[in-house]
């Protein structure tokens, strides 16, 4: 079992056989990105409740002295929410967004020295998940994990080491966050530092691992018909993402069918829980299926951490959520193993990790199995 994050494809290299488009060059969709079904994500996008209000993803400011109880009750019904106050100064939101850009409008043919390799993941390529799908999304990616500094270089001869600099600082930040984020989460459970020994005497979560991704959608000359980035849960414990301000993310809120617009919000950032914090909630706090759709007129981008645990700790239901009438829902995974397992299964991962089936458990549903969507018993 590979032990590194590094090395978590390895067993599941990723070949996609399709030239990389100079999305700038493109008057016309071509057919290798036309999706048959976008179904319903456009115009529209918002799903509106039984009583004709537009439900919205919560907005919570850290600075809140309820932040704890709000954080719980949105990762239990949405599985996202967006935070103000997180204390990550507009400057490096700033930076972050214009080395995106900068990266993203290199020429193909420069930004293709720092491919990612079939089996690594690192580097500039197409979403991974596009091997599960016929068609190509319209968007291009480029993943860090680790250092960035030897793509970089491949990219800017000259001038790498401000960007290494950049990207250092943001990752820094980023854990900063990741970890009270995970405090909150955690504790509007009711967990406790001493109920979690991985993350450490002072609860520092240290040694934690995340990849960093750049996500980009260029204008479309045909949105209705193409796809930014498809539907998935990500595998983290939780993911923060910063988005431009172009709107395209959208996500599924559990018992409902449309797909609910996630507004850019000048300086929030939008937090999803991951697969992993479903598996240790036990269910409690679902993962949340999202997707990017695209625009006819303006670029967007997008950066997302995804945090996740150190690498050789097993992630199991806490056993504070376990009971006789709560039974362990999903066995122990590592973060790499569960990524194998994702590379493999794509969105069936987490069921293909679960214990009891929906159905011979009968009353211990999870509350997001999604592909055995069931109510909760
Ligand atoms: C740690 C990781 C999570 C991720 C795969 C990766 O190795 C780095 C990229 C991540 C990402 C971002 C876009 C959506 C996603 C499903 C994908 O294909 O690559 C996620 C992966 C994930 O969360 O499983
Ligand atoms: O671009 C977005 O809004 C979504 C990105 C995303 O889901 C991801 O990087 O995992
Ligand atoms: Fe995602």
């Amino acid at each position: 079992m590979p032990s590194r994050l590094s090395d978590a494809f390895k067993s599941h290299p990723v070949h996609i056989h399709h030239k990389h488009l100079d999305f700038n060059s493109v008057q016309e969709l071509p057919d290798s990105y036309a999706w048959s079904q976008v179904d319903d994500h456009y115009p529209n996008c918002h799903d509106v409740d039984s009583f004709g209000a537009s439900e919205s993803v919560p907005i919570i400011d850290l600075a809140d002295p309820n932040a704890l109880k709000l954080i719980g009750h949105a990762c239990k019904t949405w599985g996202v929410f967006q935070v103000t106050k997180h204390g990550i100064s507009k400057n490096l939101l700033d930076d972050i967004e214009s080395l995106g850009r900068t990266l993203f409008s290199l020429p193909v043919q420069d930004k293709l020295k720092a491919a990612r390799s079939p089996e690594g993941v690192s580097g500039y390529g197409f979403a991974r998940i596009s091997s599960f799908f016929p068609k190509l999304m319209w968007s291009e990616g480029f993943t860090i994990v680790g250092s960035p500094h030897d793509h970089f270089r491949q990219l800017w001869p000259h001038d790498h080491s401000e960007f290494c600099g950049i990207i250092e600082e943001y990752k820094k930040e980023m854990n900063r966050l990741a970890g009270k984020l995970m405090w909150l989460m955690l504790g509007s459970l009711g967990i406790s530092k001493s109920d979690i020994k991985w993350a450490g005497p002072k609860g520092e979560f240290k040694g934690a691992t995340a990849a960093l991704q750049l996500n980009s959608y260029p204008a479309c000359p045909d949105p209705d018909r193409a796809m930014g980035l498809a539907a998935h849960t990500d595998s983290t414990l939780l993911t923060i993402l910063h988005q431009n301000t172009t709107s395209g993310l959208q996500v599924q809120r559990e018992g409902t069918a449309g797909w609910v617009t996630v507004p850019p919000i000048h300086g929030a950032l939008v937090i999803n829980v991951g697969d992993l914090l479903h598996i240790l909630s036990n269910g409690m706090y679902p993962s949340v299926l999202h997707r990017a759709v695209v625009n006819r007129s303006c670029h967007r981008l997008s950066i997302a951490y995804l945090y996740g645990p150190p690498e050789s700790v097993q992630i199991s239901p806490l056993s504070r959520l376990v009971s006789r009438s709560h039974p362990p829902l999903y066995r122990s995974v590592t973060w790499n193993e569960y990524l194998g397992t994702k590379a493999k299964h794509f969105n069936k991962a987490l069921s293909s990790v679960r214990l009891f089936s929906p159905v011979t458990l009968n009353g211990f549903a999870d509350v997001n199995d999604h592909h055995n969507r069931v109510k909760v018993g």
